[in-house]
């Protein structure tokens, strides 16, 4: 590649040359056939631009706000896990970056950095995204120091039940590299070494019985907004509105998680359910784009 990178797919090319083979693998693959890896491209590529003549662009603002927080631009940083993987400041590096661009970091519950690193790291607004561990008490902890920090929402994420069948880190048998936030208090060993220790370890911790009910006990334990991140259906996006969560985030876990769901573009206009209410929509690698509306729209739902 001849000078700087100028787009994401050149940066893409950089890290593979760049990263182990396992990392780059976990961090670009998808889940089984990666049908729905492909379908998230391909169905944002077949979206062109309308584009209308003689407007005064002269001066432009696509600044937004996210649960009343203002950024510079409809796009945020999505929560993905261990960044350490791919740079050694990890997660507080990424944060850095927000700051930079005024934006919303999401941490993962899964970062290499802990939340109070990256809390301590820069003033970028933040917000928390929680995988439930069977523990509760272990989620719980992780929410309180969430909210401890200042982190301003929880992004509940519900994809993940088990973890994708990724193929590519069955082979490479991907490791558990040191998970900041629950060191010392859930152990990362697994009793196998074959296939994706990643996978095993998710398997043994996450809480597989999560359900509606427990968005109660989650809105029990934190005064945060809570956001649902893996809404793919009409259906869901409406229970969601049913249980009072603040927003909900159309995603499907950058075709991670189950294959063979329809690209998440292609279902935002059923998810958002004939309705304007706070939804996060995923794209190519980050959030892409994002629709709010105010405190009584929402309540006109209920
Ligand atoms: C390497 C990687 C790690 C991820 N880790 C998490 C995570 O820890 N928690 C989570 O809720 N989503 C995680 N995601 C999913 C992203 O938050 C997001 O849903 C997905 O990347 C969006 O799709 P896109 O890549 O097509 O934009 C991860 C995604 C990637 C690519
Ligand atoms: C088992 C979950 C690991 C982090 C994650 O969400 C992902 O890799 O997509």
């Amino acid at each position: 590649m001849e000078g700087e990178p100028v787009n994401v797919n050149e940066f893409q090319e950089l890290a593979r040359q760049a990263l182990p083979k396992m990392y780059y693998d976990f961090f670009s693959g998808g889940a089984e056939d990666q049908y729905t890896l492909k379908e998230n491209l391909e169905a944002f590529r077949r979206i062109t631009f309308r584009p209308r003549i003689l407007v005064d662009v002269s001066r432009i603002n696509l600044s937004t706000t996210v649960l009343g927080y203002k950024i510079s631009a409809p796009i945020m940083v999505a929560p993905t896990g261990m960044h350490k993987l791919a740079h050694p400041e990890g997660e507080i590096a990424t944060a850095r970056a927000a700051a930079a661009s005024n934006t919303i970091m999401v941490l993962s519950s899964v970062s290499s950095c802990t939340i109070e690193e990256v809390a301590s790291s820069c003033n970028a607004i933040r917000f928390f995204q929680l995988y439930v561990h069977k523990n509760r008490d272990v989620a719980a902890q992780l929410v309180q120091r969430a909210e401890r920090n200042g982190y301003k929402a929880i992004v509940l994420t519900v994809d993940t039940p088990m973890p994708g069948r990724r193929e590519a880190d069955i082979k490479n048998k991907m490791i558990v590299p040191p998970l900041k936030n629950i060191e010392g208090i859930v152990s990362t060993e697994v009793d196998n070494d074959e296939g994706s220790i990643l996978e095993s370890f998710a398997k043994r911790a996450l809480d597989a019985s999560l359900c509606w009910r427990d968005i109660g006990w989650l809105r029990s334990i934190t005064n945060l907004p809570i956001l649902i991140k893996g809404v793919l259906t009409r259906e869901d996006a409406i229970k969601a509105t049913e249980v009072g969560v603040a927003g909900i985030v159309v995603s499907n876990h950058g075709a991670r998680q189950l294959d063979y769901t329809p690209a998440t573009i292609t279902v935002l206009e059923e998810a958002s359910c004939g309705c304007r209410w706070f939804m996060l929509l995923e794209g190519k690698f980050l959030c892409s784009l994002m629709e709010e509306c105010g405190e009584e729209q929402m309540s006109s739902r209920h």
